[in-house]
C-alpha cells in the first residue's frame, strides 16, 4: 500500500488547517502524525480515510502498484477514532458478527478468538452500552488491528485505556504491524513510540506572519 499526497491542503470556511503537504506513506512503515490540540491531526486522518475531502492538492492510493479509486480505499483500511461509535445495542458477540460480515479478520481468526485476544471472555454476552469506556476502546482497537486490512489508521488510540490497556495496545500492534501501513495521530509518546517516521502537522500550518508585507 502507498498513499501519495501532493500539495494537500484543508480549510474549514476561511481557516486553513494545513497547506502544501507533500508526503508519501508506505507499507511496512509506521508513521506518527504529531501536533498540539487542534493542529489538524484528526482532520488529516479523516482525509486519508476518505471520510473528509481535501480543499486543494491531490491524494492517491496504490495497492500492489495499481491505483485504487479513492471511493474504494475504505476496503483496504481500518480506522479507529474517538468520534467513531460502536453499536451500543449489540452484545459483544453480535458486534463482532456484524463487523466481520463487512470486514473479515486477519489470520482467519474466529470471533471467539478475537474475544480471547481482547481478554473479554466474561463479557461476550454483555451489551456494548454496558461496557466501561476502557472496554469500548479495547474493542474499537481490536476491530481495527485485527481487520484484514493493509492500512491501519489510529486516532488517539489509547483514549480511556489504563496502564494495562496501553500495554495491551502496544503488544497487539507489535504482533500485527508487519507489512502494514500504520498511521497514528497522537501527542502522547506511548501511543506512537513504535513509529518509524514522524510528520509534524504544524510544519504545514499557514504562517500568517510570513504573509505580512
Ligand atoms: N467540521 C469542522 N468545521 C469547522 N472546523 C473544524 C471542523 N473539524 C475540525 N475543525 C477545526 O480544525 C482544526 C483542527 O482540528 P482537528 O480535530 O483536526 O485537530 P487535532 O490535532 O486532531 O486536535 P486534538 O489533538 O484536540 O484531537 C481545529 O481548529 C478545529 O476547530
Amino acid at each position: 500500500m502507498q498513499i501519495n499526497l501532493t500539495g494537500l491542503g484543508k480549510r474549514y470556511n476561511y481557516e486553513w488547517i494545513f497547506r502544501n503537504l507533500t508526503y508519501t506513506f508506505e507499507s511496512g512503515t509506521a508513521y506518527a502524525i504529531l501536533g498540539h490540540n487542534g493542529s489538524g491531526k484528526s482532520t488529516l486522518l479523516t482525509i486519508l480515510a476518505g471520510h473528509n475531502l481535501a480543499s486543494e492538492g491531490e491524494l492517491s492510493y496504490l495497492a500492489s502498484g495499481k491505483t485504487i479509486a479513492p471511493d474504494h480505499a475504505y476496503r483496504h483500511l481500518s480506522l479507529t477514532a474517538p468520534y467513531l461509535e460502536l453499536v451500543e445495542e449489540f452484545t459483544l458477540l453480535e458486534m463482532l458478527d456484524f463487523h466481520t460480515r463487512f470486514k473479515p479478520l486477519r489470520h482467519s481468526l474466529s470471533n471467539l478468538d478475537l474475544v480471547d485476544r481482547m481478554g473479554l471472555q466474561k463479557s461476550k454476552h454483555k451489551y456494548v452500552k454496558d461496557f466501561s469506556s476502557g472496554m469500548k476502546q479495547r474493542l474499537k482497537l481490536a476491530l481495527a488491528i485485527y481487520s484484514d486490512s493493509g492500512m491501519l489508521l489510529l486516532d488517539e488510540p489509547t483514549t480511556n485505556l489504563d496502564q494495562e490497556g496501553v500495554a495491551w495496545y502496544q503488544e497487539h500492534i507489535a504482533q500485527n504491524r508487519e507489512g502494514r501501513l500504520i498511521i497514528v495521530g497522537s501527542n502522547i509518546q506511548h501511543e506512537y513510540s513504535f513509529c518509524d517516521q514522524q510528520l509534524r502537522i504544524s510544519d504545514y500550518h499557514v504562517n500568517l506572519d510570513k504573509r505580512k508585507p
